[in-house]
């Protein structure tokens, strides 16, 4: 039996009863931390938390060498964590489809994602959303420009766009960074840059950051520690400009 179980946006807290009681019953419980992480906590205190040791996995292990999850699933009952709702902007409706194709059956439980969260802590409409892209860390001579692409056509769609901001092993990237990337990417594309973004930090803690304005402002806004995450709205519904007025500075 392979659990494909939601951790919720910030620490130990945010799991559902329906995913705490799974875990403590799990033969073997496996972590990937690459797609997103729980900030308000650590692998120490979960594997307290739940009384059970926990498996680290990389992006290799699930994607390019997933034998040992899914003999460890034909054997009994693995718990597979993933921060926020577990198929929502990962990859692994992939793992799930080869678990099925080899005989073994599957679950989800879901939990809070940051893709509803940005919609309560922002005012932003979900169904006005279009595409959602992710900003990466530009390494070497790589430098997509992808997410200004997404950016634009939803702009010229009136649609709001959900950008996520890369995480690494040693580095989580912030706002402001995010947004000097963004501008450079539309300078390099010939297109002019988002206006207005809402930039968010810490959804799913006591204390989350929420501001919305142009580039130059949120770029000196103090955010605190991450994860950031960064909504940039299309025209604004007056209830969408009342909410940000009233929560996020505009
Ligand atoms: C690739 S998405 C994975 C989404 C996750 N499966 C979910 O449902 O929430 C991860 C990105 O979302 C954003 N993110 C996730 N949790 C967040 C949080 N609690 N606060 C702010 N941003 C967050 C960050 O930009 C992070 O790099």
């Amino acid at each position: 039996m392979l659990t494909f179980v939601g951790l919720g946006l910030y620490d130990l807290g945010d799991i559902t009863l329906k995913g705490l009681t799974y875990v403590k019953s799990a033969d073997v419980v496996f972590l990937e931390a690459y797609t997103s992480r729980l900030m308000g906590t650590d692998l120490t205190a979960m594997e307290v938390f739940f009384g059970k040791e926990i498996r680290v996995l990389s992006r290799e292990d699930v994607e390019q060498d997933p034998a040992e999850i899914l003999e460890r699933a034909a054997a009994g009952r693995v718990a597979f964590l993933i921060g926020g709702d577990p198929m929502v902007s990962t990859t692994h409706a992939d793992l799930r489809i080869r678990a099925a194709a080899a005989g073994i059956e599957t679950s989800i439980i879901h939990a809070a994602s940051i893709s509803s969260a940005v919609c309560g802590l922002s005012g932003l409409q979900n169904y006005r959303f279009g595409k959602s892209c992710s900003v990466p860390f530009p390494a070497g001579g790589w430098f997509p420009t992808t997410p200004i692409d997404t950016i634009t056509v939803n702009l010229g769609l009136n649609l709001h766009t959900l950008v996520y901001l890369d995480i690494q092993d040693d580095r989580c990237m912030r706002i402001p960074e995010a947004i000097e990337i963004i501008e450079d990417m539309a300078e390099r594309r010939g297109v002019e840059p988002p206006a207005l973004y809402v930039g968010i930090a810490r959804a799913g803690s006591e204390h989350p950051v929420v501001a919305a304005g142009s580039g130059s402002k949120l770029k000196e806004t103090d955010f605190g520690p991450p994860l950031h995450v960064l909504a940039v709205p299309a025209d604004l519904h007056p209830v969408e400009r009342e909410y940000l007025e009233t929560f996020a500075g505009l």
